[in-house]
Formats: structure tokens, sequence, C-alpha cells
């Protein structure tokens, strides 16, 4: 049973269903809740203010919303004394994050596990100044998330995030960096640098990864020019058995800090929103806030 409970939801997230959820979610959260309040975004940047200003009122924040409402809301949460625990209702179009947690992306099988209470602390990233739930990327990744068409998006929901990224692919252009991890530096050219704390994006598993939401480390990816036809297969799930730690295609290491410069300031994708420029600095922030989870991830 928890005091007192919000629930925040992003009215403008995923395909325009979040009203009709609502009524279920609610519907099973009250029993669970001597106080229920529900509070709807009215802006860009608003879930982050509320959290911030009201997190601390709560023991429980149910965010209702994809992954931009989640990141906006983990950085209104992440500096809080004393923060509530965070669960998430899969309001999104993707809901990677969601998804790392074992959440059920049926909205009133995932309002259950919220009230079925099961707890873990997880690890966030801290980027610059933002913090960070699911990942980190630049090259590529960002260009991708910049086409989504919002019309496509609101139409087709995930099938736009392949098409996008399809697209962007085909015109992947390679830019240089430098790589400084506690133990060495490295200069290279890419096309894709990704800083992984969740294990999925645009709904796809990443393969190659570590197991647990909690061992202090990220999941480090630089993609050569010759990885892109790996990354569409990767987008159509399917031969994932390449993914293989050796394939010259490209890096993958575990870490619990980097600093990447670029040759040019490039723009960095957060949790699929532009937020930021390189150079970056990404630090794993072990166990730094707890959220509710399923049963399996
Ligand atoms: N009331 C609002 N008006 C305009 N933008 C909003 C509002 N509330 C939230 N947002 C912004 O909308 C963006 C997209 O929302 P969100 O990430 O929740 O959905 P999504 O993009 O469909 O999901 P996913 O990232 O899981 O694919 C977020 O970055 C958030 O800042």
């Amino acid at each position: 049973m928890y005091e007192r409970v919000l629930l925040l939801y992003n009215g403008n997230a995923g395909q325009r269903e979040i009203e009709r959820h609502l009524e279920t979610i609610t519907g099973v959260l009250a029993a669970k809740a001597d106080e229920l309040t529900l509070k709807r975004t009215k802006r860009k940047g608003h879930a982050e203010e509320i959290c911030r200003e009201h997190g601390e009122d709560a023991d429980l924040v149910c965010i209702l919303g994809g992954d931009g409402t989640v990141h906006e809301c983990i950085n209104g949460l992440a500096e809080l004394k004393d923060p509530p625990i965070a669960a998430i209702l899969p309001g999104g179009t993707c809901n990677d994050f969601s998804r790392s947690l074992g959440i059920p992306q049926n909205m009133k099988q995932a309002a259950e596990t919220i009230a079925e209470g099961k707890t873990e602390k997880v690890d966030i990233l801290k980027a610059n100044d933002r913090w960070v739930s699911n990942f980190v990327g630049l090259g590529l990744i960002t260009d991708a998330s910049q086409n989504i068409d919002d019309q496509l998006k609101g139409t087709f929901g995930r099938l736009s995030y392949y098409l996008s990224a399809f697209k962007t692919a085909r015109e992947a252009k390679l830019f240089g960096y430098s790589l400084k991890l506690p133990d060495r530096k490295i200069t290279d050219q890419a096309v894709m640098i990704l800083a992984a704390n969740g294990n999925y994006i645009g709904t796809n598993q990443l393969p190659a990864l570590h197991e647990n939401l909690n061992d202090g480390q990220m999941n480090f990816f630089v993609l050569r020019e010759a990885g892109l036809s790996l990354l569409r297969n990767f987008l159509q799930n399917k031969d994932l058995n390449e993914w293989d730690r050796n394939n010259p295609a490209f890096d993958f290491l575990e870490t619990d800090e980097v600093e990447i410069e670029t040759e040019e300031p490039m723009k960095l994708d957060m949790d699929g929103e532009v937020y930021e420029e390189t150079p970056v600095k990404i630090k794993v922030y072990r166990e730094h806030l707890t959220f509710i989870r399923g049963e399996e991830h």
C-alpha cells in the first residue's frame, strides 16, 4: 500500500490512446493508494518540473508515457534527497526502458505489475548535465530520430522508427572521434556511437549485453562504416549472431565512464530526443533510482 501516488501522464505521447488507458490504470492503482493524484504534462519539460517540485511528496511516481517522458522524469527525480519509487506505464511508441524492466506492454498488466510492487535499484547514466535512463547516442542514431516524421509516427507508430533508420542508414556520415576510457584513449572514425544503459532500442533487444540494470556498467558500441549492413539486420531483428564481440565492424566494451570528443560538435540523442552536443562525459551512477520491475527482464 502506498500513501501518496502521483500519476503523471503525457497526453501527447504515443498513439494518443492515453486517456483511454487512464480509466484502466486508476481502477487498478486506486486500490493500492491512500491518495492518487493525476497530473497531465502541458508542454515539453513539464514532466521534469513536476517531478522536481512534487516528487518528494509522493512515495510512488507512475510515469505514463514513452522514453522521452521517462527521460524528463528521471531528470526531475535524480537529484532529490529522498526520491520516490518510479514506475513506468508504457504509453509511448517504443517504451524501451520499460521493456528492460520487464514491464508488460499491455497497459492493464503494467498497472497490475505496479500494484504487485516488486522494486529494483537501477543504474542511471549522467551525460554532461543530463540524467539518462536508456541511451546516449551520436551519429546515425541522432539523425534517425530527428528524421522521424511526427505525422508518420502518429499513424505508424514504431514502424516510422524503422523507416527513418533505414533512410538514415543509406546516408550515414563518417565522423572522427576520440574516446577517453579509464584505461586508454582511442581515436578513430565511426558512423554511430552508442552508450546504452537499457537493453532495448527501437523495441529491439540489443545483442551482446550485460545481464542486469545494476551492474555499474554501460554497454558501449562504436559502429564503423562496415557495420551498416549489421545495423540493417538488427533493425529487421535477424542475424544477431553477427554481433560477436570480435566482429571488426564495431567495437563493443563495458565501462563505467567515458569521455567522447568529435572533430566538429555533434548533437547528442538522449533517450530518443536531442539534448546537448559533444564533447560529452558519460558516467554510470550505480543503483541511483528505484523502479518497479516485472517478472522477467
Ligand atoms: N504536453 C506535452 N506537449 C508537448 N510535448 C510533450 C508534452 N508532454 C511531453 N512531451 C514531450 O513529448 C516527447 C515524446 O514523448 P514520449 O517519449 O513520452 O513518447 P514517444 O516518443 O511516443 O515514446 P518513445 O520515446 O517510447 O518512442 C517527450 O520528449 C516529451 O518531452
